[in-house]
């Protein structure tokens, strides 16, 4: 087991949103016992409290970590989203300061993707409103409005992991499936490409939206884009909800222009369960609304506990940034006889220059080092006799530039 600078059980994981129990089955089979585990998100004063001596933090969609609350996190090494989307996480201050940002970019696609088809069969069959009804004790018996989905064409804007993987589904289903994407993309099937999102919106009985949340695709879909989708078709949003305008959606669902649409994601989401949901589509019977859980399946969530607790404790092992979204990405082997010293450092000429310099001014052989870069940072890993660690960290620390940096026995 790899021994740290820290003791392990001096390393504390703070863990948010009910994240499943397969990220604590990972971390504590590496060793981290030292976990802070919270079913719900915690409100500011919450989190500023619990995040300020935590080494790692594990979240979901809700908890926001902004500039201002990473700056009061001082001990903070890695963050994992616990999901695909890592919009609430301020990538940018966090790479600043040095920390990784990890996610689970495929285990919940499948999740997501499944229940898109099943909300456009249920949109296109009507079932939102006839389903209301019988709640309330009526009975909507009628063909007016149903369609089968076969033969029916699915515009999917956002052509990526769940985009794709819906479209495979859909076609299965015998759908036409057409797709707007800001990338050239390889069309799986029988999926054609279009270059406009204007030819999309004019063609598709059913659109559904899959980008990431981006200030491009913020606000995205508004009462224009509405306009442009034809009378009677169906509108999918489970990706996030500051990319519609969700005003506009209600009033082109009053309006008749839109059949029916089923979201998941909201601009403001309650922050727990308890918690009132608001929105302008309530009480629009032809409009499903689920509370964020696209990607909430057992299958899911156990796979992204697993997933995004390994790169963690990985990263806590052995210094491996493999797949992070804000970092270098370093793919280290173990490092079995000899100490290992990590390095964060701010991208400028000649910190490599001043570490070795300042190495071999100590007589410290560096017997492998791996370098990576983005514009802001640069990620150092170095393996030195372990005998020499102690005073090469030293050393290390007083490299003008230095983020942060720490070694692995
Ligand atoms: N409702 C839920 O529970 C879940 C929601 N999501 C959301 O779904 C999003 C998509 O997930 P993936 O397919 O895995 O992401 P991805 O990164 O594989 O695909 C996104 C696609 O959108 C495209 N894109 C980006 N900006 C665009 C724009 N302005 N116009 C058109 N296309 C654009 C990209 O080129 C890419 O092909 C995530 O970012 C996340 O926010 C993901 C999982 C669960
Ligand atoms: O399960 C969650 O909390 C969020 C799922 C999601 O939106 C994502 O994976 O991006």
């Amino acid at each position: 087991m790899a021994k740290h600078s820290l003791d392990k059980d001096k390393i504390k994981i703070l863990l948010l949103e009910g994240v499943h129990q397969s990220a604590v089955d990972v971390l504590e089979r590496a060793g981290y016992t030292n976990i802070e585990y919270h079913k719900a998100s915690l409100d500011e004063s919450q989190l500023l409290e619990s995040i300020k001596d935590a080494h790692f933090v594990g979240l979901r969609s809700r908890t926001q970590l902004t500039a201002e609350v990473l700056n009061q996190a001082e001990k903070l090494v890695a963050i994992g989203c616990f999901c695909i989307g890592t919009n609430q996480v301020d990538l940018a201050a966090a790479e600043k300061l040095g920390v990784p940002v990890f996610n689970a970019p495929f285990s919940n696609t499948r999740s997501v993707a499944e229940l898109v088809i099943g909300e456009i069969i249920m949109l296109m069959r009507g079932i939102p409103q006839r389903n209301a009804q019988c709640h309330r004790g009526g009975w909507l018996k009628s063909a007016n409005g149903s369609v089968e989905v076969r033969g029916k064409t699915l515009g999917v804007i956002g052509y990526g992991h769940i985009g794709t993987q819906l479209g495979i589904l859909a076609e299965t289903l015998g759908m036409r499936v057409i797709f707007f994407d800001i990338e050239d993309k390889l069309p799986l099937g029988n999926a054609s490409q279009v270059h406009s999102l204007e030819a999309l919106l004019a063609t598709a009985d059913v659109v559904s939206l899959h980008v990431p949340e981006t200030p491009q695709t913020k606000d995205m879909f508004g009462a224009k884009e509405f306009s442009q989708m034809r009378q009677g078709s169906f509108f999918i949003n489970a990706s996030r909800g500051t990319v519609v305008d969700i005003e506009a959606l209600a009033e082109a669902v009053k309006s008749e222009h839109i059949a029916g649409a089923a979201i998941d994601v909201f601009p403001v989401e309650p922050i727990s369960n308890d918690d009132e949901f608001v929105s302008p589509l309530r009480g629009l019977d032809n409009v499903l609304l689920t509370p964020h859980i696209g990607g909430s399946t057992a299958e899911a969530q156990e796979n992204i506990g697993i997933e995004v607790a390994g790169k963690l404790a990985k990263y806590s092992d052995n210094g491996s940034t493999v797949s992070a979204v804000n970092f270098p990405e370093v793919s280290l082997a173990q490092h079995a006889g000899a100490s290992r010293l990590l390095h964060i450092h701010h991208n400028r000429p000649g910190v490599l220059i001043k570490i070795n310099q300042a190495f071999s001014a100590k007589g410290i052989n560096i017997a492998a080092q791996y370098l990576q870069t983005t514009a802001e940072i640069g990620y150092v890993v170095m393996e030195v006799d372990s005998d020499q660690a102690e005073e090469a960290l030293v050393e290390l620390k007083q490299i003008d530039g230095t983020i942060r940096t720490r070694v692995l026995f």
